[in-house]
């Protein structure tokens, strides 16, 4: 197979790492180009030891690489810059942009939750929602990706079909999650300290989280009508994984059929039978897995849902690869079958 030669754009963060610890054993695609700000000059390597015994390109700075062989880029940067370094890419490469930077299709949504005018609102124009499951078909004909928030990965993939079904309540959805750290990025903080996160659990940004918007957006979509959810996110003091547990009004048999009719050909989406015992982050680490279970509540009319993923893999990288093999014409599961790592 002729390998597509691609740049990873941020490989000295998180998700970038996790870039290219799945690309680097993919058939169809081949790293040209690494960048890094901060890190820029320095061999991936000395940045993440544990990749260091491979052959890889050096961090540049973004400006200085060149583009021109390349067809497809990830683009792993913080939100709020990444959309002028994609403005400034050339037209030829293809784009899989993990940030928040082009999911909100309203540019006043995007002011309003973001805080300053979109720099790029062609651009965002041209995007696509970068979640396979549901938008397959566009990611196969579109130049640029919007790579999916991890949390809201976590809380569509089983309530989209659910809304389009019309077997839930529109109201009183509420989405309880919980995520592990690396999910803030590896910049230091004082928030990220040991000291701060370990022994204990916090909630934060409650009524008020950026994701919100885009939970509202994808899921008012799903249900042809506004929907407005309840979304409040904790940190836990873990590496990996997000669990979100989440309320709805509906009968949990008829919630179960429409999730395992719709999700079992998708590769990725696991629903366990209907009562099964919850699934735990540690059941996908390290995997391209999302695996949800359905309960119903004591209380008649009522269903508890519980979805977990990876935010370094189905909730990020993961799942930028496989919008990317889609983009790129490549089996959509290429590179991403690894099985989850346990304990
Ligand atoms: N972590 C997660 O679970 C998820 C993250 N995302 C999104 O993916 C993106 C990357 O996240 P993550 O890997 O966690 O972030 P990190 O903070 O770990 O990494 C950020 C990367 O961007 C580089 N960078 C920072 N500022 C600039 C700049 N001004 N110009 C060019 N490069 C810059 C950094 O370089 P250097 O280190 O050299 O300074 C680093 O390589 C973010 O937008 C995040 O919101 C999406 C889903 C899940
Ligand atoms: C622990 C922690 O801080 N998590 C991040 C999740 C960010 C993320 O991954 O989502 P984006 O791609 O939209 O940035 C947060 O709550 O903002």
């Amino acid at each position: 197979m002729k390998k597509a030669e691609v740049a990873i754009l941020g490989a000295s963060g998180y998700t970038g790492a996790e870039l290219v610890r799945l690309l680097v054993t993919h058939p169809g695609m081949r790293i040209a180009a690494l960048s890094a700000d901060r890190k820029a000059g320095m061999s991936m390597g000395e940045v993440f030891p544990h990749l260091g015994h491979l052959d890889l390109p050096p961090l540049q700075r973004v400006e200085d690489i060149d583009f021109s062989g390349i067809e497809l880029v990830f683009v792993a940067l913080p939100h709020g810059t990444t959309q002028e370094v994609i403005a400034a890419l050339p037209r030829h490469v293809k784009i899989v942009d993990l940030s928040a930077d082009f999911r909100l299709r309203d540019p006043e949504d995007y002011a309003r939750w973001y805080g300053h005018p979109h720099l790029a609102p062609e651009l965002q124009k041209e995007a696509v929602y970068g979640l396979p499951e549901f938008y397959r078909e566009q990611l196969r004909a579109c130049r640029l990706a919007a790579g999916t928030g991890c949390f809201v990965a976590t809380g569509l993939l089983p309530l989209v079909p659910l809304l389009e079904a019309g077997v839930i309540a529109r109201e009183d959805i509420v989405i309880d999650a919980k995520t592990g750290i690396t999910g803030a990025g590896r910049g230091a903080s004082e928030r990220k300290l040991f000291s701060e996160v370990t022994e204990g659990v916090d909630a934060y940004n409650i009524a008020r989280h950026r994701h919100t918007a885009e939970f509202d957006q994808e899921l008012s979509r799903a249900a042809g009508a506004p929907v407005r959810v309840t979304f409040t996110p904790h940190l836990l003091p873990m590496n990996r994984g997000i669990l979100a547990t989440i309320y709805v009004k509906g009968d949990a048999r008829e919630i179960h059929r429409v999730l395992d009719e719709r999700h079992r050909p998708e590769p990725f989406v696991h629903v366990l039978p209907l009562g099964a015992e919850a699934p735990q982050t540690r059941h996908v680490r390290g995997s391209n897995l999302c695996r949800i279970g359905v309960t119903a509540d004591r209380i008649e009319g009522r269903a508890i849902i519980v979805s977990v993923l990876d935010n370094l893999v189905k909730g990020a990288s993961g799942q930028a690869v496989q919008a990317a093999n889609l983009m790129l014409g490549l089996p959509e599961t290429t590179g991403l079958e690894a099985a989850p790592l346990f304990p």
